[in-house]
């Protein structure tokens, strides 16, 4: 079944001197998620948010907080998250080992405490490795630039991963979004579109120039 699209604009590229004027871009354009990166100076080589900010975002905002866990222990800092205000909340496999049982009792737990729950692979994780966790997944989050900053190159190689997730999703008669982050901007994002992503993060893209206008012109 297709989802129509969401734009998720990544508040790792805001401009945090003017943070709730760009909030307030946000809530005027038509976007309807929130991207909230976390990164724990571990899993990935670079440090960001915790709770106390999500929770700030959240005064701002009736986005959907769309975050995304790039923690060495996301079993940990879930619970911590959604008790912040996260709607959905995605996590890396590898920093469960790959292990689809401690994946699917995170799935579970994320679920009890009342969030959306999906799973994120990186570049060179094999997408495959997921498929006994696909029914308990609100969404994919398929990495198409190595996790850690932004502004880097979108990975077009990472799209057949996404038309696997759009096949496997039809067979098994399941509903998940296909949410791809990195690299997407007004050219890439149709790449991305044209293989069956539905949920469209974007940092640098949309915080350069006008916020609104750059939404836009990721739902044409
Ligand atoms: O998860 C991320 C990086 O690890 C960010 O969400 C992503 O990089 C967005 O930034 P950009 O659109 O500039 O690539
Ligand atoms: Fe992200």
């Amino acid at each position: 079944m297709e989802n129509s699209r969401i734009i998720s604009p990544s508040v790792l590229s805001m401009d945090y001197s003017k943070m709730p004027e760009q909030v307030a871009q946000l809530n005027a354009s038509p976007a309807k998620w929130l991207h909230f990166d976390v990164m724990d100076g571990h899993f990935v080589p670079n440090l960001t948010f915790g709770p106390d900010i999500l929770k700030g975002f959240c005064k701002l905002s009736d986005l959907v907080m769309d975050v995304h866990l790039m923690v060495s222990d996301p079993a940990k800092y879930a619970p911590i998250f959604i008790d912040a205000g996260a709607n959905m909340v995605t996590f890396h496999v590898e920093a469960l080992d790959n292990d689809m049982e401690k994946v699917q009792s995170l799935l579970d737990e994320i679920h009890k405490l009342g969030a959306m729950a999906g799973v994120v692979v990186k570049p060179k994780t094999d997408v495959k490795i997921i498929q006994p966790v696909l029914s308990s997944c609100d969404m994919v989050l398929i990495m198409t630039v190595e996790p850690g900053f932004g502004g880097q190159s979108f990975m077009e190689d990472m799209m057949p991963k996404v038309k696997w997730l759009v096949n496997q999703r039809e067979a098994k008669q399941l509903s998940y979004r296909i949410e791809v982050d990195g690299g997407i901007n007004g050219t890439t994002y149709k790449t991305a579109v044209d293989s069956g992503a539905d949920t469209l993060v974007a940092g640098s893209f949309v915080f350069k120039g006008n916020i609104i206008e750059n939404v836009k012109a990721l739902l044409k």
